[in-house]
């Protein structure tokens, strides 16, 4: 046996918190080793135990074309052999620009007019509610029970991603006074949130939602409910924030928005947040609205937002080439992959008698493992998330690497082709059969 990502993680562990540098790395939730990785192409990242694995994580989203795409990387070596980082604008960085309002446009009427480009999703949600607030005048923010949105202050209440993971309810180290301006709101309650806007409606800058959430597993919005905040909150003088990092070009070319938009369910929010995707998988994120909110920033407005790295010409080339290369074909791809897996893993788990509900949004899907759809933090954090653990180990073991909580999303790429689902599919009915004979800690 071999002890490499073992010996690793002890070395790391001795030098960097926890051993990783984002929370969700560390296994926490599902105990054991986590792999360190050396290398990724296509579906595939190879350990440092020189182990492969299919991935279903995808870098937590940004690696839509698959791992190492040729024509990014070659993008990116293009752009670094001219110069790292400038600190001045550069002609590329307007063009990412053009193809993000571009790609909203082309799927409806679109409240998308201008953008401004950051390194972080942490950085495009924590400057929109900035823009909110200095656009208002208000203060106070909504967000939802479950949903994660970056690690800023004021969002970091009943969070999902690594904060479901952990059981936490929110961080230390953020101010009381910072804490009671966010309000927080079951997902999915129309009621909750009518109640909300009765009692505070004149205070309330803006509120914040994942376009689909994915970051308590996927729990997509009831139909009409991203337009009944919009309407609620328009009735009130509050702004609406759609958090599309993670959805943004990964569900369609024009995300969450334009998937809704297909469907027939229009509304138009004030500001738009991206990262992930947009980014090629370097750091690169992006918020965007009307010209008029949008011109509320700095150098412009009052409200000031800035970054030294901020439309890094290398992170521009991987995120502009990926974005090119994302066609419709793509999409549909996905979303077949996304079919064929999650139809394999649901028919598994029922082979080997496991309750589970499949939740999906898009090419976006999780499982649940209970008798109902959760339509909320509270009923995703009711499920028997104990038989998780067995299931994933199981996959890893199998060659699967799947993301390491039961309160993610499962990512799948353009490249997950026949024999990357195929290897998908042999894994699941054992992993199925380990999480039917998982039993809860005593
Ligand atoms: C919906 C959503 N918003 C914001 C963020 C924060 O992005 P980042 O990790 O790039 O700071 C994430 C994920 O990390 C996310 O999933
Ligand atoms: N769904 C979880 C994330 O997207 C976050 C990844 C991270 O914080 O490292």
């Amino acid at each position: 046996m071999s002890h490499v990502n073992q010996d690793l993680f002890d070395r790391a562990r001795s030098i960097i918190p926890g051993g990783v540098n984002s929370p969700v790395r560390a296994f926490g939730s599902v105990g054991g080793t986590p792999r360190f990785l050396v290398e990724a192409h296509g579906a595939t990242v190879v350990d440092a135990e020189g182990r492969d694995y299919v991935d279903l994580v995808a870098s937590w989203g940004p690696a839509i074309l698959g791992h190492a795409h040729p024509e990014v990387v070659a993008a990116v070596q293009e752009a670094a052999a001219r110069g790292l980082s400038f600190g001045a604008s550069t002609p590329s960085e307007t063009e990412l620009a053009e193809e993000i309002v571009g790609r909203l446009r082309a799927a409806g009427p679109s409240p998308l007019d201008k953008v401004r480009l950051v390194s972080t999703g942490t950085e495009a949600t924590m400057t929109a509610i900035r823009l909110a607030r200095g656009a208002t005048g208000r203060d106070l923010l909504v967000k939802f029970a479950g949903h994660y949105h970056g690690h800023s202050d004021s969002l970091l209440a009943a969070a999902g991603s690594g904060l479901a993971t952990l059981a936490l309810p929110g961080s230390a180290g953020v101010p009381e006074a910072v804490a009671r301006q966010t309000l927080v709101v079951p997902y999915n309650d129309e009621a909750a949130l009518e109640a909300v806007f009765a009692e505070h409606g004149d205070s309330i800058a803006a509120i914040i939602t994942e376009a689909a959430p994915a970051n308590m597993g996927v729990v997509p919005p009831k139909p009409g409910f991203n337009a009944f905040i919009v309407d609620l909150a328009h009735r009130h003088g509050a702004l609406v924030i759609i958090d599309e990092v993670l959805t943004g070009f990964r569900v369609g070319p024009a995300g969450y928005w334009g998937v809704s938009r297909r469907d027939a369910v229009d509304y138009q929010p004030d500001i738009f947040t991206f990262g992930k995707v947009v980014g090629g998988g370097m750091p690169l994120a992006a918020l965007g609205g009307r010209a008029e909110i949008m011109d509320l920033l700095a150098p412009l407005g009052p409200v000031y937002q800035a970054g030294t790295l901020s439309g890094n010409p290398v992170a521009v080339a991987a995120g502009l080439t990926t974005l090119r290369l994302a066609t419709d074909e793509v999409y549909s791809a996905l979303d077949k992959v996304a079919d064929t897996v999650s139809i394999a893993a649901s028919a598994a788990l029922t082979e080997a008698g496991v309750e589970h509900v499949v939740q999906r949004a898009g090419n976006l899907f999780s499982f649940v493992f209970s008798a109902e759809t959760a339509h909320d933090y509270a009923a995703v954090q009711r499920q028997e998330s104990w038989r998780y653990p067995a299931f994933f180990h199981s996959m890893l073991d199998h060659g699967v690497s799947l993301p390491p909580s039961v309160f993610e999303a499962w990512f799948v790429t353009a490249a997950h082709d026949e024999a990357a689902v195929s290897r998908i599919l042999d894994a699941l009915p054992h992993a199925a059969r380990a999480a039917a004979a998982a039993r809860p800690a005593p």
